[in-house]
């Protein structure tokens, strides 16, 4: 069923004569369990007789006209998976056709066969009306370059199968289609997609588009794998690549580090044209779109999230910085990225304790908009916090988890769209922030940042519970809950003195007044401005334990 209420197919695929439509096709409508149906031998079903003869009785012209006919009516009444025949999205009605389906929410698959081995196929099985008449493999050849440019802007999504056998061809399919997609449509900014799966880096050149020529490809050396992956996409894809490497966690969030990037891309030739693409953290995420938003005033930038933290939250929504001496994120810019790629593949390599902290901020989406998220946290608590990146992949728990991510990336999305520049709605994201930012300064950001936020979440609940908001039960339920997740509720670090300064300087206060972002209930998220230095330091005692 599509956002329309009509019957729509789950894909439709396209791509060169030869390239596998048919057989990949069948193979993914296997593993999906679900109906499978060609256009050509739908359409000599209709016209009850092969297509070369209809095609040497009738001309193309007719042949198209049919063609498009049945394509239109499939794409209206279908649910399964359909493949078109190689010529088909050439013709203008199609094209119009598979461009209402998308809009629609459809899926339209480009098969990108390697050329050789698709254009050898397709000469090995004749009955080609369009290869016949002279040399068949400079026919192919020649409507390969008409045909690439047109299927590769009409898809909206690309899968390459060069040396992969059906099957995996077949996988890979059956991944995008798997795939969850958040769309946040931001007020005064660009809007963008956040694609959640198995094989969403595989978007990378699709997002990326063909405006840029380099592409500074950020990342750090624990998620090498993941970024020589998105090194080979984007060479395969024909861009230059810059391989920039900057320091781990919270150390690659300097303007030390910043600086280094902007004289590589003065160095590197970096015009407007290029694009930034970061590949890790959302320590890294947050610098690459600092670099972003800063190079020329701005350039594209695309986010690759490899921990569960920044896959929920730090890659999207455009809050791109650095840490200075004085505090966590005081300096930076709201800058939207032009796509984010948060690929299940690279939370294999995830660290348990990286893995948990991410939780933090799950938890914070279901606090303050989305009960079910603290439901399926509550129910796979322990799972959750057994979290192993080997075994993830194939998992019963890699749906949960992806089911986490996208639940918690549309309770941003929600809040950003509005909200961008945080005027006030946006600034419920920020729940547990105000103490955790402190904590982090002062555990000279050693203390990872979801744990910050946890302990947080906790400070907040207890003042909400000493001005009246809430009741004891739901601060219980934030300890009982964060603690099942293996996340810190308590924290011993530092002075209320220290910690107090270091709230002032919160980006939510204003002035001398604090301002905190409190619960008057689970999903009901509040301000509180000013509130008495009395029940602001009660609160801190309290969470010391
Ligand atoms: N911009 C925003 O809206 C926003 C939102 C939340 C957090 N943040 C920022 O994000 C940062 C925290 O992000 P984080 O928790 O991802 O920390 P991080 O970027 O420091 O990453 C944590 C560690 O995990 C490693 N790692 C990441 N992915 C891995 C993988 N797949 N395999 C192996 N190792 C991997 C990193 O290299 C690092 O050592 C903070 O700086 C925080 O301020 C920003
Ligand atoms: O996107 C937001 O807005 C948030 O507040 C999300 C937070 O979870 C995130 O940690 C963000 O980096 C905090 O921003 P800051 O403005 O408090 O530095």
């Amino acid at each position: 069923m599509s956002d329309s209420g009509a019957s729509r197919p789950v894909a439709v695929i396209i791509g060169m004569m030869g390239a596998g439509k048919t057989r990949v096709g069948r193979e993914v409508s296997q593993m999906l369990g679900l109906p499978f149906r060609d256009a050509d031998l739908e359409i000599e079903r209709e016209v009850g007789m092969s297509i070369p003869d209809y095609f040497s009785r009738y001309g193309e012209p007719a042949f198209r006209e049919v063609e498009s006919d049945l394509i239109r009516r499939t794409l209206e009444e279908f649910d399964g998976l359909f493949a078109l025949g190689g010529g088909a999205p050439m013709t203008p009605a199609t094209q119009d056709a598979l461009a209402d389906y998308i809009a629609d929410g459809g899926r339209v698959i480009y098969l990108q066969a390697d050329p050789k081995e698709a254009m050898e196929r397709a000469n090995r099985g004749g009955g080609r009306p369009m290869l016949n008449g002279g040399d068949a493999n400079e026919r192919w050849m020649r409507l390969y370059k008409q045909r690439d440019p047109v299927f590769t802007r009409i898809a909206n999504i690309h899968v390459r199968t060069h040396g992969s056998t059906p099957q995996m061809a077949a996988r890979k399919v059956m991944n995008m289609i798997e795939e969850r997609v958040v769309h946040v449509d931001v007020v005064a900014a660009d809007d963008y997609n956040v694609r959640i799966g198995e094989g969403a880096l595989n978007h990378l050149a699709g997002v990326l588009g063909d405006k840029p020529t380099r592409i500074a490809l950020i990342h750090t050396q624990p998620v090498q794998r993941h970024s020589d992956r998105a090194r080979a996409l984007l060479r395969q894809a024909g861009y230059e690549v810059s391989d920039i490497v900057i320091p781990d966690a919270e150390a690659g969030k300097t303007i030390t580090v910043a600086n280094g990037i902007w004289e590589r891309l003065g160095n590197e030739g970096f015009t407007r044209s290029d694009a930034v693409v970061g590949v890790g953290g959302g320590a890294v995420t947050d610098l690459a779109g600092f670099v972003a938003a800063t190079w020329m005033r701005g350039i594209r930038y695309v986010n690759c999230p490899t921990s569960l933290l920044a896959m929920v939250d730090a890659s999207t929504g455009g809050k791109t910085g650095i840490n200075t001496k004085v505090g966590k994120n005081l300096v930076g810019s709201f800058y939207t990225p032009a796509g984010v790629l948060a690929d299940m593949t690279t939370l294999a390599s995830l660290p348990n304790d990286i893995f948990i902290e991410g939780l933090g901020e799950v938890a914070k989406s279901g606090f303050i908009s989305d009960p079910e998220i603290l439901r399926i946290l509550e129910d796979h608590a322990a799972e959750l916090r057994a979290f192993d990146g080997a075994t993830l992949i194939g998992s019963p728990l890699e749906d949960v988890v992806a089911e986490l991510i996208e639940r918690t990336v549309k309770v941003k999305a929600r809040h950003v769209s509005a909200d961008l520049k945080e005027a006030g709605l946006r600034e419920f994201l920020n729940y547990g922030h105000t103490l955790g930012h402190a904590i982090e300064k002062l555990e000279h950001f050693r203390w990872r940042h979801g744990n910050a936020v946890a302990v947080g979440m906790v400070y907040a609940a207890e003042l909400a519970s000493l001005l009246g908001y809430i009741d004891r039960d739901l601060v219980d339920y934030h300890r009982s809950l964060l603690a099942s997740l293996g996340l810190p509720t308590s924290w011993n670090g530092g002075s209320f003195e220290d910690v107090l300064a270091l709230m002032h300087r919160d980006k939510k206060a204003r002035g001398n007044t604090l301002r905190f972002v409190v619960l008057d209930g689970i999903g009901h998220p509040v301000h509180l401005d000013d509130p008495p230095a009395d029940a602001v330091e009660e609160a801190f005692r309290r969470i010391q334990q």
